[in-house]
């Protein structure tokens, strides 16, 4: 399976920019999620990386193969790119069948291909299963209903998962009867005769394919009958809707329409699978149950899969890397876990997360110990410890230079003629302040800030009700699920989101000792909005 880079890739519509300048590698083998808010370009990243949508600029590699460079004028199309989509509306052919569905797109397959030789393949694979009855035997034993008769249907589907197997060479090994304990060495003979013959008339490698001077012959040929028949098979038992062959779409659960869907993508058997919000159509419960399936999916079938969400909580499960973008620039490319305990900003620790995090804005200033002394709340004194060495100063010279970096590279660009100036300009985050009296945040005038603004962030697990604390909340809210409860506690005139594991119970406005513990407490610099650093933190009496 290949790697996917994007260099420079930008896409606009006009003055709107889509995707502004994305870098970003899918290495191979992973499951990447595309997550972000409504509108932030992860459509338009899938459609360009699949050929679907020409970028304005950049370039694109798959594997080897530049399939797009702006400055090269290359554009491989869609079709050429081998890649499968799943689409948020997948839409069977409510006239086909099942099998017919998946077999469809196979039926149009016309490229180079090599020369198998089926009749003798075919006649080895029997020989082989003939020459060992037994599994069949107790296969066939296992398919007789109540009467004792064979239920020739269920049979041949078995036949087929356990030898691997077409539709075609499954009803010629029923067609034996071996469970009537006949005798078939002259079959297995014959069928051993017809293979020597062939191998005698040319030469065949392992996989029954003609060679000639040491390579592969090949022709652009359609697929066979019977290797459209055994890829349906294959991607069937993968999703298990084997029995469902004959059935028509509107005769299937949604989940099942789902499966028969990923069977089809999967089917021409593509390098890298796209897929848009493949389950938004489906129920919560089916939701859940389906994530497993394509959990298993990515394994079983080794593919790299791009996967488009706006659901975090989607990306954090199924993903191996996540890919979070907001207004069309790339916030976060890490593992799940780095994203929720290490977010580069606060957009993104706010977007990851449920409940959400807890921002408290805080002012200080580091010790020499490297502890950072800091006012939170209404005055109250709290010690944030980082977990790494943190030079507070010369984080923010770097934070500095980073941004005059920028600027830099910024104003270089707009002197170039084909600049374009960005309409959707990229806006400071504005995260939420949880108060028991809320005002409306956009009204909020925008202090001079200086390095002392800092802001931390607080995953609601983070909280605990404790016997006895310096730090002393109420109980605003609650609401208990049985596993855990989510509760809302006031500090001044702030509430702080908690999670609290078990089935205690809370009374509104009972007192509530609070600890704040955890080494993944994050400080944040107000100013830019980033991540300094992480940390533990302790409230002073
Ligand atoms: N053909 C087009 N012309 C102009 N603007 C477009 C076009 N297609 C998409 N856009 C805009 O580009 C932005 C990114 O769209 P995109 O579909 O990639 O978003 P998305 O992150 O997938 O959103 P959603 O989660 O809502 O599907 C949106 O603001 C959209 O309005």
């Amino acid at each position: 399976m290949p790697e996917i880079k994007l260099e420079h890739v930008t896409k606009r519509w006009g003055k709107f920019y889509a995707v502004d300048d994305l870098d970003l590698v899918i290495e191979n083998n992973s499951f990447v999620t595309l997550l972000g808010p409504s509108g932030c370009g992860k459509t338009t990243t899938l459609r360009m990386i699949a050929g679907l949508e020409t970028p304005t600029s950049g370039r694109i590699t798959i594997g080897d193969q530049v399939v797009f460079d702006s400055e090269l004028g290359i554009n491989v199309p869609a079709n050429k790119r081998k890649v499968g989509f799943l689409f948020q509306n997948y839409a069977l052919w409510p006239n086909m069948t099942v099998y017919d569905n998946i077999a469809f797109g196979l039926s149009n397959v016309k490229e180079e291909l090599p020369t198998i030789d089926f009749e003798a393949k075919n006649a080895a694979r029997l020989a082989e299963i003939l020459a060992n009855p037994g599994e069949v035997v107790k296969i066939l034993e296992d398919c007789r209903d109540k009467k004792g008769k064979i239920d020739e249907k269920k049979a041949y589907i078995k036949l087929i998962d356990a030898f691997t197997l077409s539709i075609y060479t499954a009803k010629k090994l029923y067609g034996y009867h071996l469970e009537q304990g006949k005798d078939v060495s002259g079959e297995i003979a014959s069928l051993r005769a017809k293979v020597d013959s062939a191998r005698k008339s040319q030469t065949l490698n392992e996989n029954f394919e003609i060679m000639q001077g040491g390579q592969v012959v090949t022709q652009t040929r359609k697929l066979s009958k019977e290797e459209i028949d055994l890829a349906v098979r294959r991607v069937s038992r993968i999703v298990k809707i084997g029995m469902f062959m004959d059935r028509y779409p509107a005769e299937l659960s949604g989940g099942q329409q789902q499966r028969v869907a990923i069977a089809r993508t999967l089917a021409p058997k593509p390098t890298v699978l796209f897929m848009d919000e493949p389950l938004s159509n489906l129920d919560a419960k089916l939701r859940l149950e389906m994530r497993y399936e394509l959990q298993r999916l990515h394994v079983e079938t080794g593919s790299t899969f791009v996967y488009v969400t706006h659901d975090q909580m989607e990306a954090m499960t199924l993903a191996t890397q996540i890919c979070l973008i907001n207004n069309g620039v790339l916030q976060q490319y890490d593992a799940p876990l780095t994203v929720y305990n290490r977010p580069n900003n606060l957009f993104v620790a706010d977007f990851v997360g449920n409940p959400s995090i807890n921002f408290v804005e805080a002012k200080g200033t580091q010790r020499p110990d490297g502890a950072v002394e800091l006012t939170v709340f209404a005055g109250r004194k709290a010690i944030f410890r980082p977990k790494e060495n943190l030079d507070l100063n010369q984080w923010f010279l770097d934070r500095d230079a980073r941004q005059a970096a920028q600027e830099a590279a910024h104003k270089e660009k707009a002197a170039q003629k084909s600049y374009v100036e960005k309409s959707n300009k990229d806006e400071t985050f504005r995260y939420h302040i949880a108060k028991v009296v809320e005002y409306d945040d956009s009204l909020r005038e925008e202090p001079v800030l200086t390095n002392e603004d800092l802001v931390l962030g607080i995953r609601p697990e983070f909280l605990d009700i404790v016997d006895d604390s310096c730090l002393e909340g109420e109980i605003y809210g609650a609401m208990p699920t049985g596993m855990e409860s989510t509760i809302k506690v006031r500090i001044d005139d702030f509430l702080l989101t908690g999670v609290i594991f078990g089935s205690s119970l809370f009374t509104i406005g009972a007192k509530a000792p609070l600890s704040i513990s955890g080494k993944n407490i994050m400080l944040f610099d107000r100013k830019s909005g980033q991540c300094i650093a992480v940390g533990s933190l302790e409230f002073e009496a």
